[in-house]
């Protein structure tokens, strides 16, 4: 393996509180955006340096692991208050998934359970106090960073970090901004930064919010002609549709039974991220990012990934790059 690139991720770290898709509750887990791309991109073969905010009640042993397996953590500010960022999914059977987790789904929980599905996102201003902004990137770091990734932000937040990254060296890959801030005017709101984006990675339950009505094909169009480049489509258990230019690839998922589906999104962000860092054309890297997020499905505490050997995950990344196919079909009716 080539040496990698450096790399960085600016996101948020969370408590969350999820039901599994077997309908137990896993409460007060420690989670994040930020978090779950990081380890995607340590079993990818990619330590990368980390910019977030963590309240003074989150587990300073989980800053201190990261650290110990290689992550930079220097630019983790630590907040003088209680950390902002609790979130609760509901994971469907189906593959569905409800945030926050509605109520007549809690009501047969004891009190003290119930009381971990708190979800404090549903307030703007939360979100953002947990969200990193450009001043705790440190400024050496956008000299000497190849490849950035943003995941979720509150649109704000999104627009003042990619603005600020896009003057940096290195490449910019961002995951959508927060849904919740697009539903008025989607398309006029994303064209704001999506020329600024290098591999702009959303995922289908992202399009449903952008366009319910519109094909997968039709959003593509649209976001295309608002000047984005690279398309990165997560799309489940349907795969990663990549549209680069004129190529259209489908890399299949890895076909798991999930534990718990949190994190596997910002997995697969932070497996492709390191793809890219490796050097690795952008199928092959979409191929690592899915391997990561099939690791990712597979456990309930996001630092069980530590326990992950990246060649396990390069191992099932091998086999996700040779199934995956050019997808023309996005040309005629999307993948749904
Ligand atoms: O990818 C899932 C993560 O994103 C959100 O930030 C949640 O907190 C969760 O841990």
């Amino acid at each position: 393996m080539s040496t990698p690139t450096p790399v960085a991720i600016c996101g948020s770290f969370s408590f969350d509180s999820v039901i599994a898709p077997d309908g137990r509750p896993l409460t007060g887990k420690v989670g994040g955006n930020a978090l779950w791309s990081s380890l995607g991109a340590l079993i990818s073969g990619v330590a990368p340096r980390i910019v977030t905010v963590v309240g003074d009640d989150y587990p300073g042993e989980v800053v201190e692991r990261l650290q110990s397996a290689g992550i930079d953590t220097s630019a983790v500010a630590r907040i003088d208050r209680a950390h902002p960022v609790r979130l609760t999914f509901a994971h469907l059977p189906d593959g569905g998934r409800l945030q926050p987790v509605p109520a007549h789904m809690l009501a047969g929980m004891d009190a003290a359970t119930r009381a971990q599905f708190i979800d404090t996102t549903t307030d703007p201003e939360t979100l953002a106090l947990g969200a990193p902004t450009p001043a705790l990137v440190p400024d050496a770091w956008l000299d000497e960073i190849a490849h950035w990734h943003l995941p979720l932000l509150p649109l704000v937040r999104h627009r003042a970090m990619v603005a600020h990254l896009s003057g940096a060296r290195g490449t910019l890959q961002t995951d959508c901004p927060a849904r919740s801030d697009l539903l008025d005017a989607p398309y006029e709101r994303l064209e704001h930064t999506v020329g600024d984006i290098d591999y702009f990675l959303p995922s289908t339950s992202d399009f449903d919010v952008i366009d319910p009505d519109a094909t997968i094909d039709a959003v593509i169009v649209r976001l295309r002609d608002s000047g984005a480049g690279t398309i990165v489509l997560k799309a489940g258990a349907d795969g990663v549709l990549i549209v680069d230019g004129a190529e259209r690839w489908l890399v299949p998922a890895h076909p798991d039974e999930p534990i718990d589906p949190t994190g596997a999104g910002d997995a697969f962000c932070g497996g492709f991220l390191a793809g890219r860092a490796r050097g690795l054309d952008i199928v092959a890297a979409a191929a690592l990012g899915a391997a990561a997020a099939s690791f990712a499905v597979s456990v309930t505490d996001p630092l069980d990934l530590l326990d992950v050997a990246p060649s396990e995950v390069e191992a099932r990344a091998h086999e996700l790059r040779a199934a995956a196919h050019p997808h023309v079909d996005v040309l005629q009716g999307g993948i749904q």
